[in-house]
């Protein structure tokens, strides 16, 4: 994949070429605007297993040249879903220090400063993420919608780790902690729709739940996640600044996103 997936030539514009499906149906992220929601009371509130991970655990945090991301332990998963959905990672995507506007999902047509991404896959039906990642019921994302507010001290238990996976490829261990700490209070609020990976290879399998109330981080934390990493590796002459990378919102012809609220 090349380096500049979300700018230049090969931006996002430029993935239909080589990856099919970026072109096709059912992709992420969306708006939330009101003619398109659907309240359903049989949307339940998510519960997290083994979520709470002990600190003498750790996740590995590397930089892979177009997102941070963070492996998880496959003794966390989800129930209350269609299926059973074992943790895989999870990441962000943000924006640039001048336009801190890089969620990927947006509500009335307004970006949140950044989003948090934790992907799961469909352990019941498949033996791993790679299996599950391009089955129509393979894959369950949960995002956050990150605004400023106070310093966020559990979000930071991950961004102290950003200045050791600055390049591509650089790895860190980070000591467990609860997972649960970096999702809003409400678990039982929250945007329901069947959508795709918002990277190549866009693929038609994940089942999207984007939780309404947003999480607050600091300005000086925003500001780290947008100034600390890059794109390339360590020895490059030429580094390339990790900014804005969020997907546009794309086309959502006659599909409903059911809430789990009311207005
Ligand atoms: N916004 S998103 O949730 O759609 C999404 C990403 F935005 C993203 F960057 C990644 S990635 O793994 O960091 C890079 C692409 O593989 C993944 N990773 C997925 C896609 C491919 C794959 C394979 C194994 C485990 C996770 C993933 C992803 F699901
Ligand atoms: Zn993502």
């Amino acid at each position: 994949v090349s380096l500049l997936l979300y700018a230049g030539p090969d931006g996002e514009k430029a993935w239909p070429k080589k990856y099919p499906f970026c072109g096709g149906v059912f992709q992420s992220p969306i708006d939330f605007h009101k003619d398109i929601l659907q309240y359903d009371s049989n949307l339940l509130p998510l519960e997290f297993i083994g979520y709470n991970v002990s600190s003498t655990d750790r996740f590995t945090l590397t930089n892979n040249g177009h997102s941070v991301k963070m492996y998880l332990s496959p003794t966390m998963y989800i129930r209350n879903l269609p299926f059973e959905y074992t943790a895989s990672q999870l990441h962000l995507h943000w924006g640039n220090r001048n336009k801190s506007e890089g969620s990927e999902h947006t509500v009335s047509g307004k970006h949140f400063a950044a989003e948090l991404h934790i992907v799961h896959y469909n352990s019941e039906k498949y033996p791993d993420v790679t299996a599950a990642m391009d089955k129509a019921d393979g894959l369950a994302v949960l995002a956050i919608l990150l605004e400023i507010g106070p310093f966020n001290p559990s979000y930071e238990k991950i961004f102290r780790h950003f200045r050791n996976v600055k390049y591509k490829d650089q790895m860190v261990q980070v000591p467990g902690f609860n997972i649960r700490e970096l999702l809003p209070d409400r678990l039982d609020e929250y945007y329901r729709y069947e959508g795709s990976l918002t990277t190549p290879p866009c693929y038609p399998s994940v089942l999207w739940t984007v939780f309404r109330h947003p999480v607050k981080i600091s300005q000086e934390q925003l500001l780290a996640l947008e100034t600390a990493m890059y794109c390339t590796e360590s020895d490059d002459p030429e580094p390339l600044e990790m900014v804005d990378n969020f997907r546009n919102v794309q086309e959502f012809h006659e599909r409903l996103v059911f809430i789990s609220f009311h207005e």
